[in-house]
């Protein structure tokens, strides 16, 4: 791939089926979709958050990513891995239940410094600062990552009562030498 022109972070979670393989296997399809993956954080083990808190634990991991696509292309890549992987991405259909079960989930996290506000994307991802599973790995990547409008991970994370269980629980994904 050519110099990208943009650098991100993507947030992977999984609490259906073999988790840890679904994690692997949205890393290894996303390179198809014009996403290079330069780094991953460890695996994590998460108690879940949100709005459905009587569901299994998740497994989650960070990614560093590299690409040409715009914000709403990589959010359209996102969610086709999702859908290669057997996840409903309709948020319309009956099976979907917000904050429920997945086997495979993509968020699009922090673009760098860019900000992208639509109907379909918000990036920095909206809840990035009040997510352990996804401020610990991050800051495993990058302990100095900060939102564009300056607020600082590592700062968001210490702020943050600890409410939910976050183990580490394996070794980072394999990404394409
Ligand atoms: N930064 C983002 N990353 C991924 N999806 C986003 C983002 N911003 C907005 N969305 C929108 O959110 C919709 C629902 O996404 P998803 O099914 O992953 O939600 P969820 O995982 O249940 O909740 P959450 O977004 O709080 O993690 C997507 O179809 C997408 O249009
Ligand atoms: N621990 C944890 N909790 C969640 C997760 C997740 O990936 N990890 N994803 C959700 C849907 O956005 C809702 N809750």
């Amino acid at each position: 791939m050519s110099a990208a022109a943009v650098t991100g972070h993507l947030g992977l979670g999984s609490n259906v089926g073999d988790r840890a393989a679904a994690l692997q296997a949205a890393v290894d399809a996303l390179a198809a979709h014009g996403v290079r993956v330069l780094a991953s954080s460890s695996l994590y083990e998460t108690d879940p958050v949100g709005e459905v808190l009587d569901q299994p634990a998740f497994l989650n991991a960070c990614v560093a990513i590299a690409t040409d696509l715009v914000p709403e292309a990589l959010l359209d890549a996102a969610k086709a891995v999702e859908r290669g992987l057997g996840r409903e991405t309709d948020t319309t259909a009956a099976a979907y239940l917000r904050h429920g079960p997945r086997s495979i989930d993509v968020d699009v996290l922090l673009l760098g410094a860019r900000e992208h506000r639509s109907a379909r994307l918000q990036v920095p991802h909206p809840a990035l600062l009040q997510r352990r599973f996804v401020l610990i790995p991050l800051l495993e990547l990058d302990l100095g990552l900060a939102t564009p409008a300056g607020g600082s991970l590592a700062g968001a994370l210490a702020a943050l009562p600890v409410t939910e269980g976050v183990r580490r629980a394996g070794p980072p994904l394999r990404v394409p030498a």
